[in-house]
C-alpha cells in the first residue's frame, strides 16, 4: 500500500515546506483542493519541480468539463488528478480521455456519494479511472458518530482498486491496509502533528 500525504494548506510556501519535510516517507504528494484554489495550477508545477521523483496528485475534484480541467492539470505537471465520482458520466469519461492523451492517471473521488456507494464505485471503475478514492471529507468527518469503518466496508465489497481518505491516523492505517486499499491518504494526521516528518515516518512504518 502506498502512502499519500494531502498538502491541505492554503499557501504554496506552506505546501513546499510540508512536502520537503515528508517527501522521504511518502509515495504521493497531493495538492489539496484548497491549495489549488488558492494558488492556482502553477502550484502543481512548483511541487512537481521540487519533487520530480514523486508522484504528484492534483485533487481537482472536477465536477464538470472533465476533459478540459484534467488537461489543464496534467499540462501543469500532475501525475494523477481527481474527478468527482458523483459527476456526470461524461465528465468522468472526459477526464479519462485527457489522462489517456497525457499518459497519466485519473482517480474518481467518491466524496458526497453515500447512498448506493458500492454500486457507483463499480460504475465509475468501468469508465477507465485508475482507481476510486473512497472518501469522507473534512465536514463529514466532523459529524458526530463518524467512523472510517463504513469506507473500509465499501472498499472490501466493491472488488475494484481503491484508496481511502477520511481522517486516517496511526490507529487506523493498519485496518485500511487490511481492507485492501492500494493507497492510504493522510492529511490532518501529518499536517497537524507537532513534527510532520516524524508523523509521516511513523505512518509509513505501520505499512507492511
Ligand atoms: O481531500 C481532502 C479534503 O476533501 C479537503 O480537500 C483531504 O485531503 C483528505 O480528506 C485527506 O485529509 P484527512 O481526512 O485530514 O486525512
Amino acid at each position: 500500500m502506498k502512502l499519500q500525504v494531502a498538502l491541505d494548506v492554503a499557501k504554496l510556501d506552506q505546501a513546499l515546506t510540508l512536502s520537503r519535510l515528508t517527501a522521504d516517507y511518502v509515495d504521493i504528494l497531493e495538492l489539496g483542493t484548497p491549495l489549488i484554489k488558492s494558488e492556482g495550477l502553477d502550484a502543481i508545477t512548483a511541487i512537481k519541480a521540487a519533487h520530480p521523483d514523486k508522484l504528484v496528485f492534483a485533487d481537482m475534484k472536477t465536477a464538470d468539463a472533465g476533459e478540459l480541467e484534467a488537461d489543464l492539470a496534467f499540462s501543469a505537471g500532475a501525475d494523477l488528478i481527481t474527478v468527482m465520482g458523483a459527476a456526470d458520466d461524461d465528465t468522468v469519461r472526459g477526464a479519462v480521455a485527457a489522462g489517456e492523451k497525457h499518459g497519466k492517471e485519473v482517480v474518481a473521488d467518491m466524496i458526497t456519494v453515500v447512498d448506493n456507494r458500492v454500486s457507483r464505485i463499480r460504475e465509475v471503475s468501468k469508465m477507465g479511472v485508475s482507481f476510486v478514492e473512497i472518501h469522507a471529507g473534512l465536514d463529514e468527518q466532523a459529524k458526530p458518530g463518524y467512523t472510517i469503518d463504513t469506507l473500509l466496508d465499501d472498499g472490501r465489497q466493491a472488488g475494484v482498486p481503491f484508496s481511502i481518505a477520511g481522517g486516517i491516523t496511526g490507529d487506523s492505517i493498519a485496518s485500511v491496509q487490511a481492507a485492501g486499499a492500494t493507497v492510504a491518504v493522510a492529511g490532518g494526521a501529518i499536517r497537524s502533528a507537532k513534527d510532520p516528518a516524524a508523523a509521516a515516518k511513523a505512518l509509513k512504518a505501520l505499512i507492511r
